[in-house]
């Protein structure tokens, strides 16, 4: 059995169903499958996520969302004419839209949860009805299973009890089940969504609980390239690659899979193949263990972000200073805040954020309670810092790599803030300037894969 995720763009039109539908139709083993919310389109420049967060927004504030409603059923009313879908059942798509304002939330971000996932909620119901009108055994499934709650900044799965319940379903031969992804319910009922892009991390949940033989995931491009395609024309594709390379490549920037979703699919051992709902038959990419075999190429992939702050921290005897770490790591708890990285040299060390995560508060917090604790000699906030992540399983061992990284900055003028070289060796982190990243990512590609 296959589970079968199609992203945002693979269900934005009529057209486009209708592509999906014929890979479903192509093989009988995929028969789980994850539907995300009509993404973009030539004709629709804005996501049915985003719509639906508009019509949230709108409804908190008391405005005026008619327009923004008529958007969202044009987006639906046009997919199902396509397929002349029964007047019926999309009037109840649409009531299922005007209905969503007559509910009561508990706060707001409950609110916006299920605002936001009625986009794939809507999206799977309209998927189930054009299969059985198709004749095929489809049913929708409502994702009672997976169990999520929000704590602080972050959503959270209570695994035991999604994959005790994952469990007990018993998947009938010929029939297509049909789940939403993006969400799931707390003990309570109320819907519950991962961060942006969280469809593949359902889609990863349900191979692993259903114990698929593989996790594909279908989108809009054939491969998952060395190097983000909007970078560098016609960028090399990667075959195949291990978990952990992915791990680290979409943790730093390959929007392409969610970097969460790689978990349940280790933790089950499901492989992953991403493809495209346009060129069906391209291979894609493999993820899956560690290659037994050391790859030709030393690097897999090179991939930036841009949303991180850095703390930069220096005094004389710091690395002599017992407890510092605990002390420092004292302080960011007691502001609920939580750090991506600290490297650290002889005197000094930076704390590296995600900007996202952390407002003006606890900025101004952090910095007076290090200044009141050290008095370092010096402490500077870097409020926009970019990370590069150049990964490869090839890189273990290897003599040289990171002088072939650096060589093409220093010839491109672009100076650094930071090296990091992870334990697993599979990894160098560069920290530098926001406006410098996406020529850096350049540089390194063409040195590396231009030859
Ligand atoms: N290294 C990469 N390889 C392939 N695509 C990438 C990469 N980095 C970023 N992307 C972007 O990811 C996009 C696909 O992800 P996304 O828009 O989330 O798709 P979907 O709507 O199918 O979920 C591609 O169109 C591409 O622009
Ligand atoms: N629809 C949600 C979740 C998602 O995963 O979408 P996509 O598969 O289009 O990235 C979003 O826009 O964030």
């Amino acid at each position: 059995m296959k589970v079968i995720k199609f992203g945002g763009s693979s269900l934005a039109t009529g057209p486009q169903f209708q592509r999906v539908i014929d890979i479903l139709q192509a093989d009988p083993d995929r028969q789980v499958v994850v539907t995300s919310a009509p993404g973009k389109a030539k004709e629709f420049p804005v996501k049915v996520t985003d719509l639906l967060l508009k019509y949230a927004d709108q409804a908190i504030a008391d405005e005026d969302f008619s327009e923004t409603v008529r958007a969202l059923k044009n987006r639906y009313g046009s997919i199902a004419q396509y397929f002349h879908v029964d007047k019926w059942e999309i009037q109840d798509l649409y009531a299922q839209i005007d209905d969503l304002n007559n509910h009561h939330y508990p706060t707001y971000r409950y609110l916006r949860a299920a605002f936001a996932a009625h986009g794939e909620y809507l999206n799977a119901q309209l998927l189930t009805m054009i299969l059985k009108a198709l004749g095929e055994d489809a049913r929708f499934m409502d994702p009672r299973q997976i169990h999520l709650h929000f704590e602080g900044r972050n959503t959270v799965l209570d695994e035991e009890a999604t994959y005790d319940a994952l469990g007990q379903i018993k998947l009938e031969d010929g029939v297509r089940y049909i789940f939403p992804g993006f969400f799931g319910y707390n003990h309570e009922g109320r819907m519950v969504t991962f961060d942006r892009g969280g469809s593949d991390i359902t889609g990863a949940i349900l191979a692993k609980g259903l114990k698929a033989d593989v996790y594909e995931n279908f989108t809009d491009v054939s491969a998952i390239y060395a190097v983000n395609p909007n970078l560098v024309d016609h960028p090399r594709a990667i075959h195949s690659m291990s978990y952990n390379e992915m791990r680290e490549l979409s943790y730093a920037g390959f929007a392409v899979f969610h970097d969460e979703a790689i978990i349940p699919a280790i933790k089950g051992q499901i492989p992953i193949n991403i493809k495209n709902t346009n060129d069906p038959s391209a291979p894609g990419t493999w993820i899956g263990p560690s290659k037994e075999q050391k790859s030709e190429e030393p690097i897999t992939g090179i991939a930036a972000s841009k949303h991180f702050a850095a703390l930069y921290i220096h005094r004389y005897l710091l690395n002599k200073g017992i407890g510092v770490t605990l002390r420092l790591l004292q302080i960011l708890n007691r502001h609920h805040v939580s750090y991506e990285h600290m490297p650290s040299g002889v005197d000094d060390l930076t704390i590296i954020f995600d900007r996202d995560q952390l407002n003006d508060e606890q900025i101004e917090g952090i910095q007076t309670d290090i200044q009141n604790e050290f008095h370092p000699d010096t402490m500077t906030w870097h409020d926009n810092f970019a990370l590069i992540m150049i990964v490869g399983q090839g890189m273990v061992g290897r003599v040289g790599t990171l002088t072939e990284i650096v060589t093409p900055l220093k010839e491109a003028g672009i100076s650094l803030g930071m090296v990091n070289q992870g334990a697993s060796e599979i990894s160098i982190m560069l920290g530098l300037e926001p406006k410098d990243a996406d020529a850096a990512v350049q540089a390194i590609y063409h040195h590396f894969f231009d030859k």
